[in-house]
């Protein structure tokens, strides 16, 4: 039975999900030399080479903060912000630490979460809508982008480009996400969002993420479609969205954007040392 106990020197990790959007989170903050390379979290999100995930979150040590949060998509590249993998996160943590509240530092700036009943929610600061803020190539309106129907790009510390159409369901994600993910008016690329309104601040959506292809829910895009049906007059400042993996909440307060919804801890995990070495 030997072989089947747990390798020692291995890498821990937990397998977690908010509303469908997939997670591998790795805790740092007792090795911060350990650091996440492209080629590991490349690796690690191959579903039949790794473990597979939508974005891995390494949990790291800051000074002035509970913890620091850096967001690693699948292909390689790292995304300033990462709504439901903060909400993941911020669930073990708030258990970790037993409190109600909790800081931290991300590639936007210092965020915070807060627990109550089942639900996570995390106040992932106020949008970001001036062009070169998102960041976009040229000066244009961001409420209406100089592209095929006339999107909205909103940055909430990544950049988002929504179109508003009649039926979401029926968008060819797999075709048009890419398009305009790799679009020139997007030089850091973009996430891609597709949403029709189905009832009074009520949204559906789908996602096509940077780095990470068509995802089952996306925090940070469902906070700038809310983002950006309010903009438009579509909806309130509070809206529920419908994503394929689950429902989401958003509030537009004047303290930012509070996103809310559920998380799972699926398992954890030990990565061999053999495979770590072998993926070098
Ligand atoms: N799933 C994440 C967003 C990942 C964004 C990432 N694909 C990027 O490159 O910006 C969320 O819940 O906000």
């Amino acid at each position: 039975m030997d072989q089947l106990q747990r390798p020692s020197g291995g890498l821990g990790f937990i397998k977690m999900h908010g509303a469908g959007n997939d997670f591998v989170v790795i805790d740092s903050r007792a090795e911060p030399a350990r650091r996440m390379t492209p080629a590991l979290a490349r690796a690690l999100g191959d579903r039949n080479r790794g473990v597979g995930f939508d974005q891995l979150a390494e949990i790291l040590p800051h000074q002035d903060a509970d913890y620091r949060l850096d967001f690693w998509n699948a292909d390689g590249s790292q995304a300033g912000a990462c709504g439901n993998a903060s909400r993941c996160v911020a669930d073990l943590m708030l258990r970790e630490l037993g409190r109600d509240r909790v800081r931290f530092a991300t590639g936007r700036g210092m965020l915070e979460a807060r627990h109550d009943g089942g639900a996570v929610h995390v106040n992932m600061g106020p949008p970001q809508l001036a062009w070169d803020q998102i960041p976009l190539a040229q000066e244009v309106d961001t409420d209406a982008l100089p592209l095929e129907l006339t999107p909205a790009a909103v940055g909430m510390g990544n950049p988002h480009c929504v179109f508003f159409v009649d039926d979401a369901e029926v968008v060819p994600l797999e075709i048009l996400g890419p398009r305009i993910e790799n679009h020139p008016l997007f030089p850091q690329r973009t996430n891609v969002e597709f949403a029709s309104l189905t009832g009074p601040d009520h949204l559906r959506m789908r996602v096509w993420e940077r780095g990470a292809g068509v995802t089952l829910a996306c925090g940070s895009g469902a906070c700038a479609v809310a983002v950006a049906a309010h903009r438009r007059g579509l909806t309130g400042r509070r809206v529920v969205l419908d994503l394929d993996g689950g429902t989401l909440t958003v509030d537009w307060r004047d303290d930012g954007v509070w996103l809310s919804g559920p998380v799972a801890r699926v398992f954890d995990g030990v990565l061999s040392p053999d495979w770590l070495a072998a993926v070098g």
